[in-house]
């Protein structure tokens, strides 16, 4: 007797092909689900409906369609095993060779604007994964499909084995279904999870991912590694287009996440840069356009931009390409670049260019491993507004102090803790990160800053837990200082800045990073 092939699936791409390829070579015999049964028999493909097979018409708008015991049992049958044999020689069940199944598009489904919680559930599908993961429980006698791109391989396979699919291959597909329909329940629990919503993180939280490419090494040579996207539909990174450009490394997707935080920190019609090292910028400021916001970012600490990441708010233009080629860069993301800037940028052939059009989305919360666990927290995504700082000291902020106070803040809130961040003009000129203590974070930015410290602002991502960094900030001619507040010595910070002249605002709001 001819193999038998059960083909159920929604996405038709390619399945007239596997069809006739099963039939005309390869002798088998075909079930199919009422839609795919049609999509068949229109190319001329014979086949058996399941309705028929089972004597069950689909009912229930096609909730009940292969959930039956001739479909399960004939799936689930240990083919060597007598007693399953007799079973399904009473019950006149075939067993299956092949399962070919793709599930109801959900994420797509919820995906489009104004879809009802009615619509979304009726694109959970049941008897689609009831099949998957019988066929891939039972894959010591079946092969199990669950995507069009593996129906070339398996058709190779078949050929090459004669018909003997090797143990392996199936074993393969069998996990490759699981991680499937795993990745589908996930996208329909963080549905629920989000027609739930509380303020509270739920109980419950998964995690999964298809491989979007495997990476030459993680931070270090020694580190496997590889980039996965949440979801089937491709968002953030994994949508993202590289124009020109050597392969990612894992370093630079960590640089280039780090960079598109920063840069949705500022209004699109405003032209901004930052250029990043290890996750910290290095250089940010706002331009008249974006050539002056980048030139201005970049100059802020040349030595450090070298091999820098860059991210853009505008779309790369001519005059802003001419200056990202005039140094050796890692990697450039922008929402765009238009043609005259993608032929100067080619001159820098290695350079990595992605084009990012919504650089806005990303992941609401982030995510840590830790041993046995992993910790989320809702990303820091507070905008600043001033109305809720506090001004404590005699001398109160000009506007144009405000505006800077702004500025800053967007930025310091994205620089690994302690943080302290330096600026002027919306520029910033130093930037001191990732110091054990607060004071040593002041003095590197003061350095960096130099004599274009005086009459600048300066950003604490914390408290300051002794006067201090303020005595240091005013010896350099720091004018204004904003901080969180918090301390048990705030007087002391603010005593100081009413002594040596300063105005010091307490902005209410923690930025710790690590
Ligand atoms: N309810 C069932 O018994 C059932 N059996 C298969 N399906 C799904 O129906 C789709 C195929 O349907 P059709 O061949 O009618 O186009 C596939 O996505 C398959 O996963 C079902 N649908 C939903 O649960």
């Amino acid at each position: 007797m001819s193999r038998l092939a059960l083909l159920s699936v929604s996405d038709k791409t390619g399945i007239v092909e596997l069809a006739q390829a099963l039939v005309e070579k390869f002798q088998f015999e075909i079930i199919s689900s009422g839609g795919t049964a049609k999509t068949l028999e229109d190319a001329g493909i014979s086949v058996t409906k399941v309705s028929d097979y089972t004597g069950s018409p689909e009912i229930l708008g096609g909730r009940v369609k292969t959930l039956h015991p001739r479909i399960h049992g004939g799936i689930l049958a240990r083919q060597d095993l007598s007693e399953d044999i007799a079973d399904l020689e009473a019950n006149d069940i075939r067993p299956l060779n092949l399962v070919v199944v793709n599930l109801y598009p959900f994420e797509q489904t919820i995906a489009q604007p104004n879809v009802t919680v009615a619509e979304a559930i009726e694109k959970i599908d049941i008897g689609g994964p009831t099949m998957i993961r019988a066929a891939a429980k039972n894959f010591k006698y079946l092969t199990v499909l669950c995507s069009p791109s593996q129906y070339d391989g398996y058709l190779a396979e078949y050929e090459q084995s004669q018909g003997e699919v090797s143990l392996e291959f199936r074993q393969q597909m069998a996990g490759s279904a699981f991680a499937q329909t795993n990745n589908y329940d996930r996208a329909i629990a963080a549905y629920f999870a989000q027609l739930n919503s509380s303020e509270d993180l739920g109980d419950n939280y998964s995690i999964g991912g298809s491989k979007v490419q495997s990476l030459r090494y993680g931070e270090n040579p020694h580190q496997p590694a590889a980039w996965y996207q949440t979801g089937t539909i491709a968002s953030g990174w994994a949508s993202a287009t590289k124009l020109q450009g050597k392969e990612l490394s894992y370093n630079n997707l960590v640089d280039l996440e780090a960079a598109r935080r920063i840069i949705t920190e500022f209004d699109p019609q405003e032209p901004a840069a930052a250029v990043l090292k290890h996750t910290n910028p290095c250089g940010a400021a706002v331009g008249n356009t974006l050539a002056d916001a980048y030139e201005k970012a970049f100059n802020a600490d040349n030595i450090s931009a070298f091999g820098g990441i860059v991210a853009l708010n505008q779309p790369i233009d001519a005059q802003t390409a001419q200056a990202l080629t005039k140094t050796f860069l890692e990697c450039v993301v922008a929402p765009g670049c238009d043609d005259a800037a993608r032929e100067i940028l080619q001159s820098k052939s290695k350079l990595r260019i992605l084009i990012l059009p919504d650089l806005a989305t990303g992941q609401p919360e982030t995510i840590k491993a830790i041993a046995g666990g992993f910790l989320i927290q809702q990303s820091d995504d507070k905008i600043e507004n001033p109305d809720d700082w506090q001004i404590v000291t005699e001398k109160k902020p000009t506007s144009e102090q405000v505006a800077e106070m702004l500025f800053a803040q967007k930025l310091v809130k994205h620089v690994k803790s302690n943080a302290i961040l330096v600026s002027r003009d919306r520029t910033t000129l130093g930037i001191g990160a990732g110091q054990m203590n607060r004071v040593a974070s002041v003095k590197i930015a003061l350095e960096q800053a130099g004599a274009k410290a005086s009459g600048g602002i300066l950003a604490s991502d914390g408290f300051f837990p002794f006067d201090d960094s303020v005595r240091t900030a005013a010896a350099a001619g720091i004018s204004c200082i904003i901080q969180p507040g918090g301390s048990i010595r705030d007087k002391d910070s603010i005593a100081a800045a009413n002594k040596l002249g300063l105005v010091m605002v307490l902005s209410g709001t923690r930025h710790f990073l690590h």
